[in-house]
């Protein structure tokens, strides 16, 4: 497994943000969390990158996790390649790696050149190179496409697809996107309430293609495990049928 929680739970003044979490994530699996604004995804996310502690329940993760969040987080004042490197005080990633990383993520001409040259999907792709590049075999993304734009976020959508089969890391993504979930992961969880109110496997073969079937009905299903009714449901979010080709976890 590369993370086992036990009835994790997180309290914010008098607030229990997560109450009772048992989620199990196995290795090379690759995870969405769903959830409606202030559930506590980052907060879960933040658990698990070591970030932020559990104020009850057990928690254990991977020993080799990286994480790569909404914004990038370069330092302006070092070079792209001393960026990578930075991220791996412990597991010291030479220039040599740190390059091999940027040339996995498409960027091997920019290994010397200064963050305020790049765009913000090349930004993004440094951090997610600063991220492999210590060969992580759990990677926690909080939503790491959301400030992208649109045909940017699809590029990125297939990188890490393709870094992900290549590196084969278990993958916790955290996003408010129901379609990247369904596009990205083998495996879909909707946080609600300070509790897992929905956890199943995709049946859906890769590559997904939005405009299938099976794609609109698991829309449709999150939609209605998330409160919002959706056209597939003919605005119904209660109304709609259990999908039987879902298969729950737990
Ligand atoms: N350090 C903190 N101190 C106090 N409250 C906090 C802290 N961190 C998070 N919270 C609160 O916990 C709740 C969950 O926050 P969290 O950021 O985990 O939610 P989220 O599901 O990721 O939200 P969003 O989808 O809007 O990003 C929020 O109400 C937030 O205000």
């Amino acid at each position: 497994m590369a993370v086992r929680l036990e009835g994790v739970r997180r309290v914010f003044g008098s607030r229990a943000v997560l109450d009772g979490i048992d989620l199990e994530v196995r290795r090379g699996e690759f995870v969405s969390l769903l959830g409606p604004s202030g559930t506590g995804k980052t907060t879960l996310l933040r658990i698990l990158a070591g970030l932020d502690r559990a104020d009850g329940g057990r928690v254990e993760v991977a020993s080799a996790r990286s994480v790569v969040f909404q914004e990038p987080r370069l330092v302006p004042a070092k070079r792209v390649w001393q960026n990578v490197v930075l991220g791996h005080v412990q597991n010291r990633v030479t220039r040599s790696l740190a390059a091999a990383a940027l040339q996995e993520v498409g960027l091997g001409r920019h290994v010397d050149v200064w963050p305020k040259t790049l765009s913000g999907g090349e930004a993004q792709r440094v951090a997610l190179a600063r991220a492999l590049a210590g060969e992580p075999n759990l990677l926690l993304l909080d939503e790491p496409f959301a400030a992208l734009d649109a045909l940017t976020r699809i590029r990125m959508h297939d990188l890490v697809a393709q870094l992900w089969r290549r590196h084969l890391p278990a993958v916790v993504l955290v996003t408010h996107d129901v379609d990247e979930a369904i596009l990205m992961s083998d495996r879909v969880i909707v946080l609600s309430g300070g509790g897992i109110r929905f956890d199943a496997r995709s049946p859906l073969e890769r590559p997904r293609k939005r405009g299938d079937a099976g794609f609109a009905a698991l829309r449709a299903r999150l939609l209605a495990e998330l409160g919002v009714a959706s056209p597939e449901a003919g605005g119904h979010a209660c109304a709609l049928p259990q999908f039987q080709s879902w298969s729950h976890s737990q």
